[in-house]
């Protein structure tokens, strides 16, 4: 497959030179920093899972260098969303489809408004990833899974070439039969996970170790839950005890890409995370106190610089 990432971080380098470690074609459409940075540097995973070293990463500064791309891989920040919708446009017209892998929902419909629906694949990806000062990928958990699949029935060709190029490369990808359900499961998650973490400022074992902060996380669990009811996605409260369970099950020293942002005093995703859930419920009438009090606690830290 010919794959273009369109924000070539943690997440993006990472995924994408396993693919070119597959023999797929792999460009990195990049702004001008990070393309200095990997000229520089290289392009290098250190992974749990196998380090690997891109032997000529393929870097593109615009799209019109680009011919023929089947997928464009999207995997930008929330906040960065915006920034990215000329170049993906230019893509789409190239007769490319998208996959996104930002955490959240908000980013489907603007795409999709902005693309078209046929453009625009379900996704949703597990890993911890960060980018040392060399640019390099640093993956630090045993997972590295990606899950994509059809929001449009002409989608379908395209995410099983997908699901055999995840087959052939070293990463666990699957093609899920209900993709919106399962970008909400992670959507809930996510939003407890990195909401608690980030708020406190701390990783989810001090988090546990403190019954009436952990509870927080369940009722952040069960708002988002109720937020998926009403938007038509059956989750269901079975589904709040597993994430809970979840959260119970990591290692004391585990916490969110949130948290590990504010670690490092960058921007934050909590409009694109908890603001985007906020404006979901209000749509619904659907009022969410934790996650109203969790947006208000991190949103001071949004822009913070240490
Ligand atoms: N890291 C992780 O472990 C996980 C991350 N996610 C989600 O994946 C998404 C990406 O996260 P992550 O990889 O950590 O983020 P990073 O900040 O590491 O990478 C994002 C990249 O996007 C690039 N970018 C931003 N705007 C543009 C643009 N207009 N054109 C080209 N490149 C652009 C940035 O480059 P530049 O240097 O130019 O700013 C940066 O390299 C987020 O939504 C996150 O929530 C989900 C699961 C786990
Ligand atoms: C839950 C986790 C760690 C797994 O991908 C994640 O998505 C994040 O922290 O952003």
């Amino acid at each position: 497959m010919k794959i273009v990432v369109l924000g070539a971080g943690a997440l993006g380098a990472y995924f994408g030179a396993r693919w070119q470690e597959a023999g797929h074609e792999v460009i990195n459409l990049v702004r001008e920093g990070r393309a200095e940075q990997i000229e520089k540097n290289g392009l290098k995973l250190h992974s749990e899972m196998g380090n690997y070293e891109v032997p000529d990463p393929v870097i593109a500064r615009s799209p019109e260098e680009i011919e023929s791309p089947d997928l464009v891989f999207l995997a930008v920040k929330g906040y960065h969303l915006h920034g990215t919708l000329d170049w993906l446009k230019a893509l789409v017209n190239k007769g490319a489809k998208v996959y996104p892998v930002l955490n959240g929902m908000e980013h489907i419909s603007i795409l999709q408004k902005e693309l078209g629906e046929e453009a625009v694949i379900g996704g949703l990806s597990y890993i911890i990833a960060t980018l040392d000062e060399a640019g390099h990928v640093v993956h630090t958990s045993p997972f590295h899974d990606l899950v994509f699949g059809p929001l449009h029935t002409s989608q379908q060709a395209i995410c099983e070439e997908l699901a055999l190029a995840c087959n052939q490369a070293n990463l666990n990808g699957t093609l899920s039969t209900n993709i919106l359900e399962d970008m909400w499961k992670k959507y809930m998650f996510i939003t407890a996970f990195s909401g608690i973490t980030t708020a406190v400022n701390q990783p989810i074992g001090v988090v546990r170790s403190y019954p009436q902060t952990f509870r927080i996380a369940e009722r952040i669990l069960t708002e988002m839950k109720q937020l998926a009811n009403a938007h038509h996605i059956d989750l269901t409260d079975e589904q709040v005890q597993q994430a809970f369970e979840r959260l119970r099950g990591f290692d004391h020293e585990m916490t969110s890409s949130m948290h590990q942002d504010r670690r490092k005093g960058l921007p934050l995703e909590v409009e694109h995370l908890h603001g985007g859930a906020l404006r979901l419920g209000s749509e619904v009438g659907l009022s969410m106190p934790y996650i109203e009090t969790i947006h208000a606690m991190i949103k001071p830290y949004e822009e913070y610089q240490q």
